[in-house]
């Protein structure tokens, strides 16, 4: 049975890493949420990170975008340890990164050209009409039609606001993406199409994508490692077809259950006997 460590049994990505975290402890009064957490995600992979609710994957999004400081522990993240940085190189490293926010995070008061056009006036010289078709490229990229551009937050439907904001996560050309949850809220096929989208994206730019998902389908057919997070650590990660194989009791309780089977009966149906998909059922164990 493989071994449960953080730097993860899978053999084929031997990537520097482009994220560590070392040993991270982060409290909120004396609620202890992360304990010691180790994680290193390499260049160019789809790693997802999963957990049951209240275990910190926000948390420790936030934490690796700069938006929440540990209480202890290392991240560095494209070789940068981000809690040395003055202003000035925080300003600069953020612009190598792009976050999907789950709900969105666009400004209502701007149409999705103008959210999307956002970083590049906040970080560029550029001006207003290449702005404008740089974030059109970007919108139509992220599967919107361009008439989206002009619309408002407000009049978009979940699936539309998912891709705009993915649209402005895009917009720098990052070298790692950040998605927390890109198909909660959407219905099965709205999600199916993020899946599509978010693979298409990684096959173009060959960026780092780090995704928090409860998404079974995503993790057995997008997702190359899954991270998950328990009692305050990683307490497994690998492919899915990895942790399939694995008894630790809070990777079995979260995806041992009607919902795990079937994303997995799935994925190797779809896939046939792909490396990926050969992980024993979870109901074997
Ligand atoms: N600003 C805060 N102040 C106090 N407690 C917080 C704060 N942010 C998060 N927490 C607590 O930290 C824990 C982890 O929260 P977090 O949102 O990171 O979990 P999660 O794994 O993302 O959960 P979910 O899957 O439900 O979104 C929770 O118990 C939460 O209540």
């Amino acid at each position: 049975m493989p071994v449960a460590t953080d730097q993860g049994t899978t053999a084929e990505n031997k990537n520097p890493a482009v994220i560590e975290v070392r040993q991270l402890c982060t409290r909120f009064g004396s609620h202890v949420v992360h304990a010691d957490l180790d994680l290193h995600v390499r260049q160019g992979e789809i790693y997802a990170i999963v957990g049951g609710s209240g275990t910190g994957k926000s948390t420790l999004l936030r934490e690796m975008i700069m938006l929440h400081r540990p209480d202890s522990g290392s991240i560095q993240i494209l070789n940068t340890d981000i809690q040395t940085l003055s202003k000035a190189e925080a300003h600069v490293l953020r612009q190598r990164w792009g976050v999907m926010f789950q709900h969105g995070g666009l400004f209502g008061t701007l149409n999705v050209r103008d959210n999307v056009g956002l970083p590049l006036r906040e970080h560029t010289d550029l001006a207003d009409t290449l702005i404008d078709e740089l974030a059109a490229w970007k919108i139509t990229l992220s599967g919107l039609a361009p008439e989206a551009g002009l619309q408002y937050p407000t009049e978009l439907s979940g699936g539309m606001l998912k891709r705009a904001s993915m649209a402005r996560a895009l917009a720098l050309d990052p070298e790692l993406l950040f998605l927390d949850e890109p198909t909660a809220g959407l219905d099965p096929a709205g999600a199916a199409g993020i899946d599509t989208l978010v693979r298409s994206l990684h096959e173009l730019y060959q960026s780092t994508i780090v995704i928090i998902t409860h998404d079974l389908d995503f993790l057995w057919q997008v997702s190359d490692r899954v991270a998950v997070l328990g009692e305050g650590k990683v307490v497994g990660v690998g492919s899915m077809a990895e942790l399939a194989e694995m008894d630790h009791p809070v990777i079995r309780g979260y995806f041992d259950g009607p919902r795990g089977r079937a994303a997995q009966a799935q994925a190797q149906t779809q896939a046939g006997d792909q490396q990926h998909t050969r992980g024993k059922p979870w109901t074997q164990k």
